[in-house]
């Protein structure tokens, strides 16, 4: 039931942002201790899934999505638009919002989580544009703060290929600025290329 899980999900980000940001007496964390763990035991009641074992999830990335997941509860989520939504032709366009648990020096983004949206957004333009890819290179320039706590810009688009080579480049932008700007060469999985609706293969598989 996607509805309820990713209500679900929406809360456990709650619990982590605050469990980020309070302070109080010993008592109150264990309480709060005690009702999460009833919580996970309601939850590894129903599933036969090992935690940390691949799941081999499909394409495209679904609720379950580490940045896009609604119902994955690190995902910030990405949302992503249509192209040509907000960006330019042929550009992904997403937004994303960033919280307290995502902070990294102070009061700005911690640069792996910038680095991250950025690796998804250069991942799905070149999945967009026809070729998806494995990131096998990619680097991140930080241009300024980049803040939690309101809506970031994220463009993204393919802007060449060379044979199994797809290069892209990705922007985070805030106030109309650009944070942080990556470029990047993915590289098309043979099981894949021209399938891009497709399923994808297990983890490890190329
Ligand atoms: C699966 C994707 C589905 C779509 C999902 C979209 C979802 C949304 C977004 C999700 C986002 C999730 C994002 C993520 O999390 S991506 C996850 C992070 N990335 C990885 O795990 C990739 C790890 N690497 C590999 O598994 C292998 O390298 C693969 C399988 C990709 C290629 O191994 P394979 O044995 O098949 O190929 P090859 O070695 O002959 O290389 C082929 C060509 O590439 C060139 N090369 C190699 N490395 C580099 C390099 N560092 N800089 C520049 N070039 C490099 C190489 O010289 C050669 O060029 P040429 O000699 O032909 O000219």
């Amino acid at each position: 039931m996607l509805e309820g899980k990713a209500i679900l999900a929406a809360r456990i980000r709650e619990l982590i942002e605050l469990t980020v940001l309070v302070d109080g007496p010993e008592s109150m964390f264990a309480e709060a201790a005690d009702r999460v763990a009833a919580v996970v035991s309601i939850l590894r009641a129903a599933t036969d899934s090992e935690p940390g074992v691949p799941a081999g999830r499909g394409w495209p990335p679904g609720v379950d999505d580490a940045l896009e997941g609604v119902g994955n509860p690190l995902a910030p989520p990405m949302i992503i638009g249509h192209p040509g939504e907000s960006g330019a032709d042929g550009e992904v366009a997403a937004l994303v919002t960033l919280g307290s648990a995502h902070e990294g020096a102070p009061g700005r983004a911690h640069g792996g989580w910038v680095a991250a949206i950025l690796d998804h957004a250069v991942g799905r333009a070149a999945a967009q544009a026809g070729s998806p890819g494995m990131t096998v290179s990619l680097t991140v320039d930080y241009h300024r703060a980049t803040p939690y706590g309101v809506p970031l810009d994220v463009r993204s688009r393919r802007v060449d290929q060379a044979g199994r080579k797809v290069f892209a480049s990705a922007e985070i932008l805030t106030d109309g600025q650009v944070t942080a700007s990556a470029t990047a060469t993915l590289v098309t999985v043979r099981a894949l290329a021209n399938k891009a609706g497709g399923e994808r293969p297990g983890p490890g598989s190329d």
